[in-house]
Order: C-alpha cells, then structure tokens, then sequence
C-alpha cells in the first residue's frame, strides 16, 4: 500500500485547498491554543467545508478537557482525533471516534508497551523529543530508535521536509508520513510548491 501523507496545522482554506489538489490523505487541525497553528471553529469549519472529498480531517489535542474534544466534534466534521499530550488510552477511546496517539520518541521509549497500552489507535504518530514542546518543532529524531516490528501502523512525523523524507520512507518503511513546518513558509502558512516537493519524494521513494 502507498504511503500515507497526512500535513498539518493548516489555517487557511486555500493552502488546505491546495495540498488536497496535490494528493495529501489527510489534513491536520491544531485545537491547541498554545500552537501558533491554533484554530478556531469557525476557521475549521471553513477549511473543513472547501476540502474535496475522501481527504480525511484530522483533529489535533493536547490535553484538552473532554468538554473541549466534544465541542469541536459537536460543531466540525472530524474524521480522526488525534491526541499530543499525556492523554490516557481510556480517554483517547472515549469518543468513539478514530484516534491517533502521538509519542514523542527519546531513548528508552517503549513503542511496544505503547502499542499494547493503545492497541485500538489507528496509529502511533512518532515524533521528536524536544523538552517543553508537544509537537510542530520541525525537528527530527534517531530513527534507530524505532523497533523492526509494531503491531500497529507507524506514521513517521519529526522535523521531515522535501529533501529528508524520502530516505524517511526508505529507512523507516512506515505507513505514513506527517509534517508540519517542513512544508511552510512560514508559521501555519503551507507553501503549495514545499508540498508538491514532499509529495513527490514520497512517491518517488516508493518506486
Ligand atoms: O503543529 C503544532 O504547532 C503543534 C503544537 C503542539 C502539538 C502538536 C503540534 N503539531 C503536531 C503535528 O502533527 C506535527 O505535524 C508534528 O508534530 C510534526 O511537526 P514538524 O516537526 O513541524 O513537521
């Protein structure tokens, strides 16, 4: 199966509207308030209402509160949750709704444990570890660390770009790809060009 290429923290409807042209599966929405990536429900609901269909919304936490989480899946159209901060399995499968478990990958974690501790998440997003961030650092992590083997999909995030990603995908093999600041021109404005670029590594890694 094709590797997966999920981009996020849009905040603008043309850039979102771009990169689903471009073929990307999945965009991701920043409900952080902390995030310079933030959005708010009505900025959501906007890129939400332009998308083409079959591009899978992607709605980002970190440790919100279940009334928080609720809100947004009460007044946006939210495919996937996905959860950045130190939210528990049972609070992740809370919602009945796809999730996905970010972990932020240093020595000594254990992606085994997590997987068996999050065994019904979609996905276990590795990111870099960098203290005092929760993600959208744009920095990458020793892919060394990842096991040979998950018994769930592997979707590779960290510090890739157009001119990592590939080697990325040749080395790691996982199911999919997330990026955020590699593909920007700034904080929260995607660069269509950058996205076209990381596209085609993907694609071109695989062939
Ligand atoms: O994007 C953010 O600002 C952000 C803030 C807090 C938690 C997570 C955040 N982004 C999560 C993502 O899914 C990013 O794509 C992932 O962390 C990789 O980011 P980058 O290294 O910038 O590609």
């Amino acid at each position: 199966m094709s590797v997966r290429i999920k981009v996020c923290g849009f905040t603008r409807v043309e850039d979102a509207v771009a990169a689903a042209r471009l073929g990307i599966d999945a965009i991701g929405l920043v409900f952080y308030d902390k995030s310079p990536r933030h959005v708010g429900i009505a900025q959501a609901q906007a890129i939400i209402a332009a998308l083409p269909p079959f591009v899978s919304v992607v709605a980002l936490f970190v440790n919100a509160s279940r009334e928080e989480v609720e809100n947004v899946l009460a007044q946006c159209a939210i495919d996937v949750l996905q959860f950045h901060g130190e939210e528990s399995p049972e609070f992740c499968r809370s919602f009945h709704r796809p999730y996905l478990k970010a972990v932020r990958v240093q020595p000594g974690t254990d992606l085994q444990t997590l997987a068996a501790r999050y065994h019904d998440t979609r996905g276990l997003l590795t990111d870099a570890f960098v203290e005092g961030a929760h993600g959208g650092t744009g920095k990458t992590f020793d892919w060394t660390l990842l096991p040979a083997q998950l018994p769930l999909p592997l979707i590779l995030s960290g510090g890739l770009d157009e001119h990592n990603v590939a080697d990325a995908v040749r080395r790691v093999r996982p199911a999919a790809v997330d990026v955020s600041s590699g593909v920007e021109a700034g904080k929260g404005i995607k660069s269509p060009q950058r996205v076209a670029d990381f596209v085609a590594a993907v694609r071109a890694a695989q062939n």
